[in-house]
């Protein structure tokens, strides 16, 4: 009965069915780290402010940069504009992760159709997601943390983005409780965001399985996956950006009543507020962000003493600049914009691609108690885990073996007997996968494609700035990417016939695909990994590169051509790192608010 009541729970609890009692108790549990200052969004309706900062989006990289400007000086005037509201109470916990990804809290993307690439995928485009609330995408994501590997900073050959240069500023805002277990010098206790390990396989064995297929396999375990050398070519738990239990996104972490500054006089923060334009004079210098506020789209302007900075991450910055006139100059002419500056935005687009296609037929979990007693007690039980999420793994597939940096990252998710549900596939798809799942719980294998050959675009359909942006995407564009993913399915075949797999009573079951008979693909062949890649795989929600340094921003993370705004969000990365980037965004928060800080206070000194 618990069995049952404890792996479906996961699976069936929404926020809004979450018990009344549970709530209540994690609300009291969390306390000051989830409640949030006033909202500053009233005081815009009530005419023009102005203010010297304004970080347009509260997400991982904004309230990291909000928080250090509002601390660095008392007398800057700093403004959050976020989209979102505060972060809801069930994105507290880990096990809910999944749940989170509803409308109100996401931002919703398809990409253009291909006729070579997410034929099986809802509406044949890729889905991409954003994080819609304070804290925005760290709010809803899966939790682990990662850095991706060193030579993926070196190799972009940006002064100044080197691994080491960049590592003071990944541990700047590092609290990472397992530090004794990890390389020294590479990871720092104290910063704002709490870092805490995965308690074990106790929530799922079938971790322990497949670490030792890995074993069995002679894949390398590795205790840090944001390590340097070798580093993250291997299997190993991720920790977790969670403080006690308790998710610590960037909205915790930086901006709520327990955070060091969140409560500073002189950081504002305005919710359900959407900027749509910054304004500029003759010479290029910002003045001004538009905004509308709330449901009714109330239109409000904040003027800019010194600088605004785009925080809005990689889908939504160059949307904002498109609209304000600075993007290619065809593009904003074609749709009547008149042109500020001409710049590449949006040209860079790049994303990792994520292939769930890969099926196992597994025994139950175990039985647990209770899932929210023991949630609220120590912290135990499914709520408190990611589930096989917390195990993954890095690796170079064949053709990809002199590579400096991994090729492909592995993750695994388990869904409960009859409770599949894959809101990205077509239905026929996802019937295919739930058939198998009305037998036993299944194991989905996703290998996420980190470095894929070629970029996509972003571009708007209109000047209306409720209209959604065009998102072309360029995952699959070229053989190499479907080739490194089928060779990743091939390296799950391989674990597939380890004696821990076999012994587990782990079976691989290949999913038919419409049209496999008529066309006379047989199941495990390479013509139906091929044909399944082309299907399935679509994005992994990681979108970088859209306003690339080097590109659209120098190396202060400058917009070039224009005085007073920055871009500083996963957008400005020039390509994917080899994990998912939510550090890097903090990361690129951290530098931006040196940057700053710099910038403004020699300009102080010199008057
Ligand atoms: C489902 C999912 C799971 C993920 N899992 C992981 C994971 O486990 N580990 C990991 O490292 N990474 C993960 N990621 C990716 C990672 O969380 C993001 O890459 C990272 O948070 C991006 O940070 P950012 O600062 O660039 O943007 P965001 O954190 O997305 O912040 C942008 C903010 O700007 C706001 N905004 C946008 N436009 C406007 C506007 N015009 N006006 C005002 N506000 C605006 C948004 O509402 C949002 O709050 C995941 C992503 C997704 C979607």
């Amino acid at each position: 009965m618990w069995q049952l009541l404890s792996t479906h729970v996961l699976f069936q609890t929404f926020q809004m069915a979450l018990p009344p009692s549970f709530v209540q108790e994690l609300r009291r549990q969390a306390g000051p780290s989830a409640e949030y200052p006033a909202d500053a969004a009233p005081s815009l309706l009530e005419g023009e402010a102005t203010y010297d900062f304004v970080v347009v989006g509260g997400g991982s990289s904004g309230a990291a940069l909000a928080a250090r400007l509002a601390a660095h000086r008392a007398d800057w005037k700093v403004l959050v504009v976020e989209a979102g509201d505060d972060p809801p109470i069930a994105a507290e916990v880990p096990g809910l992760w999944f749940r989170l990804w509803q409308q109100g809290l996401i931002w919703s993307y398809r990409s253009e159709t291909r006729e070579d690439a997410f034929q099986g995928l809802r509406g044949k485009g890729a889905t991409m997601i954003r994080g819609r609330a304070l804290g925005g995408t760290s709010t809803i994501n899966g939790l682990p943390y990662l850095r991706g590997h060193p030579k993926d900073y070196d190799g972009w050959g940006i002064d100044g983005w080197g691994f080491q240069d960049v590592l003071p500023f990944f541990k700047r805002s590092e609290d990472m409780r397992i530090l004794e277990s990890l390389p020294s010098g590479l990871h720092a206790e104290g910063g704002e965001m709490t870092i805490e390990a995965t308690k074990g396989d106790a929530v799922d064995p079938l971790k322990g399985v497949i670490r030792a297929a890995v074993g069995e396999l002679g894949l390398a375990e590795v205790a840090d996956q944001s390590g340097p050398g070798p580093g993250v070519v291997g299997w190993g738990d991720v920790p977790r950006t969670q403080r006690d239990g308790l998710r610590c996104g960037a909205a915790k972490a930086f901006l709520s009543k327990a955070a060091p500054h969140g409560s500073a006089a002189n950081l504002h923060v305005a919710r359900r507020t959407v900027a749509t334009k910054l304004l500029f004079d003759a010479k290029n210098r910002v003045q001004a962000v538009e905004a509308v506020v709330g449901a009714e789209r109330t239109p409000v302007k904040v003027r800019v003493a010194k600088e605004v900075v785009l925080c809005a991450g990689a889908m939504e910055s160059p949307k904002l600049l498109l609209l304000s006139g600075v993007g290619p100059c065809d593009d904003l002419t074609a749709l009547g914009l008149p042109v500020v500056l001409d710049s590449p935005v949006g040209r860079g687009l790049q994303d990792h691609a994520m292939f769930p296609g890969i099926v196992f037929t597994v025994p139950p979990a175990p039985a647990t108690a209770d899932p929210f007693t023991a949630f609220l007690k120590d912290r135990s039980g499914p709520l408190a885990s990611i589930g096989l999420m917390e195990l993954m793994g890095f690796a170079r597939t064949e053709s990809t073996r002199d590579w400096d940096v991994p090729s492909v990252q592995f993750t695994y998710v388990r869904y409960p007997k009859g409770m599949y549900q894959n809101a990205l596939f077509a239905a026929e798809v996802e019937e295919a996968f739930k058939s198998i799942n009305a037998e036993s719980d299944i194991m989905v294998v996703s290998p996420f494609l980190v470095h894929p050959a070629k970029p996509g675009r972003l571009s708007l359909r209109s000047a209306e700035p409720a209209d959604p942006i065009k998102f072309e995407s360029g995952l699959l564009a070229e053989q190499r990417d479907v080739d490194i993913l089928v060779e990743s399915a091939r390296m799950v075949e391989q674990m597939a016939q380890t004696k821990s797999f076999k012994e587990a009573g782990l079976a691989l079951r290949y999913i038919p695909l419409p049209g496999d008979e008529a066309l006379g693909v047989a199941p495990g062949s390479t013509a139906y990994w091929q044909r399944c890649v082309r299907h399935l795989a679509g994005s992994a929600f990681h979108p970088v590169a859209s306003c690339a340094l080097g590109e659209v921003v120098d190396a202060r993370l400058r917009v070039r051509g224009l005085a007073g705004v920055r871009v500083a969000d996963a957008s400005v990365l020039p390509g994917p790192v080899s994990a998912n980037p939510n550090a890097p965004a903090i990361m690129v928060g951290e530098r931006a608010a040196q940057f700053v800080i710099e910038d403004h206070d020699s300009v102080t000194k010199a008057d």
